[in-house]
């Protein structure tokens, strides 16, 4: 069995090295080949395809949070290898929504003695940007942007620049169109989820990463305390179970909106849209469960 594990060492703001070296003792002891590619944040994409081509792997094993989950999901997609999820980053959204241990050498452990083989779905976005977990538009996208611009990584940088980003987004007016019609909504955020929670345990929808849809979720209301409670991705203080009420469950949708807006993609901040045009990608990924 030949192993690759991808691993963003910076995931998290926390030093990952004795996961690292546990990882490593774990996969010889089992009698594994294995690989170890660090991502630096520069041209991961490459690295991983020069690595597994050059290496071969059975299966792929990614450490970090959503983003590099994502990265990896996304171009082993090819290849068809199954994958395998260790939580190093801040908010681990995907990793808790799919009830993976939190305790990455847990994981680890989880992956080595998984029997089954779960198939997972994928969104697009305007026929290019993948999502494994969960992108929005407005008030938390305009919080990772923030977030990622501050250079702090950690819970601590997302707490720093949630009430500003709450201040300044404005209210959006929206045009879905979905194969059941046209609806307009009005709100500060607009979700469209993978999976059924972000990874603060904030409930978004009853849908699921392998039933072929994805959830639209408006949040009409943007009480400042509310939110706190929610903490959009990150601050897992209390659950506001009203947050996402308003959720329309679909396979294709084209949103239009009345002004650019702050767009982001599993942590990953893409700019500013006032169209989106989303569909699921259905099992395109098999995860090891
Ligand atoms: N060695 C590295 N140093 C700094 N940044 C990196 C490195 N490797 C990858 N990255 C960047 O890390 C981001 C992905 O982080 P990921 O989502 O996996 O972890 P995270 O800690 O949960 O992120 P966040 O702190 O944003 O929640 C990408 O933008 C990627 O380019």
């Amino acid at each position: 069995m030949k192993v690759l594990f991808v691993i963003n060492p910076a995931a998290g703001g926390t030093d990952h090295s004795k996961t690292i070296d546990a990882m490593r003792q774990l996969t010889a002891e089992k009698g594994y080949q294995s690989e170890i590619l660090l991502t630096t944040g520069e041209r991961d994409k490459e690295n991983l395809i020069r690595c597994i081509e050059k290496f071969g792997p059975d299966r792929v094993i990614v450490g970090g949070g959503d983003g590099t989950i994502r990265m990896v999901a996304e171009n082993i997609i090819p290849y068809k290898l199954t994958l395998g999820i260790l939580p190093l980053g801040s908010a681990n959204g995907l990793a808790t929504a799919l009830g993976i241990a939190s305790n990455p050498i847990q994981a680890l452990e989880q992956i080595f003695q998984a029997t089954n083989i779960r198939s997972m779905d994928m969104l697009r976005f305007n026929e290019e940007h993948l999502c494994i977990h969960v992108g929005d538009i407005g008030v938390n996208a305009l919080l990772v942007k923030k977030y990622n611009e501050s250079g702090e990584r950690g819970m601590i940088g997302y707490a720093k620049n949630l009430l500003s980003s709450i201040q300044e987004s404005p209210l959006l007016k929206t045009i879905i169109r979905t194969a059941d019609g046209i609806i307009t909504k009005e709100g500060y955020m607009m979700a469209f989820a993978n999976a059924h929670m972000y990874g603060t345990g904030v409930h978004i929808s009853e849908g699921s990463v392998s039933d072929g849809k994805f959830e639209i979720c408006n949040v009409e209301k943007l009480a400042l305390d509310a939110a706190i409670k929610a903490g959009l991705t990150i601050l897992n203080v209390f659950i506001d179970k009203n947050m996402f009420s308003d959720v329309i469950s679909c396979t294709e949708a084209e949103v239009e909106i009345d002004q650019k807006v702050p767009f982001q993609i599993d942590g990953e901040y893409m700019g500013m849209v006032d169209h989106l045009r989303i569909e699921a990608l259905p099992g395109v990924i098999k995860l090891l469960v």
